[in-house]
């Protein structure tokens, strides 16, 4: 159990029993939303929040980006809920085209939603999830800069104020609200409500994953509580990337406990809200000093496990790979149970210098969603949307001739959100376009998923049409024995799975199918960066004729092969995690 120091007194006075006087410094709230002007808020009045909810928020350019004049990539439609990508190219005689990405989440919110209404619409209905003895946990994911902290450092206020005003309603008196604040930096836990001491995370006999040692600390006002998260927020880790001078490369996770204020407090009811890392840290290829590497490696697992875990966690799978990361481990006990609720908010930014990060944001956000299992509300509503058939795109390809930027050759399929995950065309493998180039530009509205039951249950029926012209393709399929790649083809496109064990099995396959060729899209766009790199580095050496320039050289060299290393390392243990489920399975 943590330790708890009662901060506050009074709505006035505080106590400072051992905690810094920092938390004196800042002048106290005006007008709080939450204190006892407000009208009450009724629990019975918030509605329960789906089991996962993802969501993508927009920024607006900033005054850098217009400076530059940068375009604008990205396009939302609020009421569809879809998200357009429109990501400038060239093909190899360098004719520019828009290559239009679309994806469709639970909401999206363009540059003009503020805090508050991101707040009512995403996060209030997680305080009646506390209330009613469950746990919530609120992810902001995006590259750097993208606005996950502008994002995230208002909504435990918020939250806090809305618990307040419950508390002080009769009916649900008798509770105290507690707050911690640590941070996961390098796979390592330190306490930012405690002079940043590192904090071991262990099990306890009950199997309860605790942070031993954490501070926590009881509010009774949000004065108080917002001078803990400015505190925490000054001792989280920043340092200079090359991508933002202030980059966060530290996961920081506020903590709410709602816990009986009569002994022995047992907790009712837990809220964590998660601002993690820039998630390009792993990838950025400028940065290439051992510790930033280190550093990005450990991002980048935690970000893959996190991942993982909530695409289990919605498929009820009986694993769920929470030691995959130190993240992931503490965070175990606020993801399981029935009463666990998830929202991820995906934040990207609008400016085209940022596409390729923003795509990659957006692909990790689809695939946290992707796999929610048929009959849930979400699932009824991106089924609608594939009825009524993908929106043609409004800029298309204009030159078919070859591509440079070959990374994004999948989300060519017009609307690659609609056409994946419930009724995957035929004409489309894996999300990669197959067939005829009219399919490529727009493709053909797919039946009525009553008609045409999940494809992505029938993990063999993309290699079974994988076509001729897709060396990747054909290459996966010679991967399976052939009696597997026979039967594949038997199972056909439409006909329906009727076991339950072959659904579970044949969803983890395509789980695990997916990833693959994730991974290896991440790979491709690794390695066409990485030749960029390369080439540049080799152009800055026969530029300059100084020959101290060679240490930098090999510096830089050095750490490009290492991620290189690094990309087909994770590329490899894909594959050989897709081929053993295939033999096993
Ligand atoms: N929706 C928004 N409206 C207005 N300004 C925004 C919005 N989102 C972000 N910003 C601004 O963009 C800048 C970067 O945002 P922020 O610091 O939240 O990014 P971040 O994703 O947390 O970056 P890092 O990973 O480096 O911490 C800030 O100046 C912030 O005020």
């Amino acid at each position: 159990m943590s330790d708890v120091f009662n901060l506050v007194d009074d709505e006035d006075e505080f106590l400072l029993q051992d905690v810094d006087h920092a938390f004196m410094l800042s002048p106290p709230l005006p007008n709080v939303p939450g204190t006892t002007s407000e009208p009450p808020v009724l629990l019975a009045t918030l509605p329960d929040a789906p089991k996962i909810r993802v969501i993508v928020r927009k920024r607006p350019l900033n005054k850098k980006e217009l400076e530059r004049a940068e375009s604008d990539v990205l396009e939302c439609d609020a009421a569809a809920s879809c998200l357009y990508l429109n990501a400038p190219r060239v093909t190899v005689d360098l004719t520019p085209y828009i290559d239009r990405h679309s994806f469709r989440f639970d909401d999206v919110f363009d540059e003009h939603v503020d805090n508050d209404q991101l707040y009512e619409r995403a996060i209030q209905p997680l305080v009646g999830t506390a209330f009613r003895g469950g746990k919530g946990t609120v992810f902001a994911y995006g590259q750097t800069g993208s606005g996950k902290t502008f994002t995230m450092s208002p909504l435990p206020l918020r939250t806090a104020a809305d618990i307040f005003n419950i508390m002080a309603q009769p009916s649900h008196g008798g509770l105290s609200l507690h707050v911690s604040c640590y941070e996961i930096y390098g796979g390592k836990v330190f306490d930012l409500l405690n002079g940043r001491a590192k904090l071991e995370v262990r099990e306890d006999g009950r199997r309860q994953v605790q942070v031993v040692g954490l501070r926590e600390v009881a509010i009774g006002c949000l004065t108080v509580l917002q001078q803990l998260c400015d505190h925490s927020a000054a001792a989280r880790s920043t340092g200079s990337t090359g991508a933002n001078d202030e980059s966060s490369r530290s996961h920081s996770i506020l903590c709410f406990a709602l816990r009986a204020t009569s002994e022995p407090q047992k907790t009712l009811g837990k809220l964590s809200f998660i601002d993690l890392a820039g998630s390009e840290r792993g990838a950025d290829t400028y940065d290439n000093d051992k510790q930033t590497r280190l550093e990005g490696a450990e991002i980048n697992k935690s970000l893959l496990a996190l991942k993982e875990c909530i695409r289990a966690l919605d498929a009820d799978a009986r694993h769920i790979p929470f030691r995959g990361s130190k993240l992931t481990e503490v965070l175990r006990d606020s993801f399981v149970g029935k009463n666990a609720r998830t929202v991820m908010i995906a934040n990207v930014s609008p400016n085209s210098g940022s596409c390729e990060h923003t795509l990659n944001t957006l692909r990790y956000a689809d695939r946290v969603k992707e796999i929610r299992k048929p009959g849930s509300a979400d699932t009824a509503s991106r089924e609608q949307l594939v009825q009524q058939g993908p929106p043609q795109p409004a800029v298309v390809r204009q030159q078919p001739a070859p591509v440079v930027d070959v990374p994004t050759a999948n989300a060519r399929t017009s609307f690659v959100d609609a056409s994946r995950p419930i009724a995957r065309p035929a004409n489309t493998v894996g999300g990669f376009p197959v067939g005829s180039a009219a399919a490529t530009e727009a493709p053909a509205p797919a039946a009525p998923v009553a008609a045409v039951p999940s494809v992505r249950q029938q993990p063999a029926t993309h290699f079974a049409s994988a076509p001729t012209g897709n060396a990747t393709r054909r290459q996966t399929a010679s991967m399976f024995p052939e009696g597997q790649q026979e039967q594949a083809q038997a199972v056909g496109t439409t006909s329906a799975v009727t076991s339950a064990g072959r659904n579970e099995l044949s969803s983890s396959i395509m789980a695990a199918e997916d990833d693959l060729i994730t991974a290896h899209r991440h790979h491709i766009e690794e390695c066409m960066g990485s030749v960029r790199d390369e080439m540049n580095l080799l152009a800055n050496l026969d530029g300059s004729s100084a020959g101290g320039d060679i240490e930098r050289y090999c510096r830089e060299l050095s750490g490009l092969l290492a991620q290189k290393q690094a990309s087909l390392a994770q590329l490899q243990l894909r594959l050989h995690t897709f081929q053993e489920l295939w033999r096993t399975g």
